[in-house]
């Protein structure tokens, strides 16, 4: 019974590329379980008072990857919440065993053809895309998906509405939850 109630306390964390809809989703998926809500790079703007884009130019990508190594491994020992992390961060093994081991780790997975059509909307807001060919952000992309095969559940997201990618994760939580009770 022990191990089981440390199922349904985890903290569930979100893992993905730019863009694939880690905050959006996060925030929706904690509303509709009554948990707090946590966006990695939110907090850091939120410490910095600036944001993300901002701060690559004040204090440079590698001064924000340590700082985001900081507040992962810091954040992701708390139990029952939902957090969104930002997609570099897995690229740091370190980040990637702390999550791993004390939460649920879901991958939002959408496929290069859908990212594509969705560049409009988050090209200004991340630093890491900016000034890059459509060849050397889709060199990226398919270079990062690596670092997202570590994750314990997959949510394949083309085509689908934010609603529907939300209830999809609520149910397979709830379901989980269930089978360990
Ligand atoms: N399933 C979806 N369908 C359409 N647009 C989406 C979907 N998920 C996210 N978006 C949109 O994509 C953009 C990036 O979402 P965001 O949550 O910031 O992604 P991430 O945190 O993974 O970078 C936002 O404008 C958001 O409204
Ligand atoms: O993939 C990355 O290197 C980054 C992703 C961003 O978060 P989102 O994945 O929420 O866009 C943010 O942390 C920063 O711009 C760097
Ligand atoms: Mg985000």
């Amino acid at each position: 019974m022990t191990n089981n109630m440390a199922i349904r306390e985890k903290s569930i964390v979100f893992i993905g590329f730019m863009g694939v809809g880690k905050t959006t989703i996060g925030k929706l998926v904690a509303k509709k379980l009554y948990r707090d809500f946590i966006d990695i790079d939110q907090v850091i703007e939120a410490e910095y008072g600036m944001p993300v884009s901002e701060l690559f130019g004040k204090i440079g990508e590698k001064a924000f990857r340590q700082k985001e190594k900081e507040v992962i491994i810091n954040l992701s020992k708390q139990k029952l919440k939902i957090i969104s992390l930002g997609g570099g961060s897995f690229l740091q093994e370190e980040i990637r065993e702390t999550c791993l081991s004390n939460c649920i780790v879901f991958f939002l997975d959408l496929s290069w053809e859908s990212w594509k059509e969705r560049i409009s909307l988050i090209i200004d807001s991340r630093p890491v895309l900016k000034g890059k060919s459509i060849e050397e952000i889709e060199k990226l992309f398919n270079d990062r998906q690596e670092i997202y095969l570590a994750h314990h559940s997959k949510i394949e997201t083309d085509n689908q509405e934010i609603q529907e990618i939300v209830d999809y994760i609520v149910e397979t939580l709830k379901l989980g939850f269930e089978l360990y009770d």
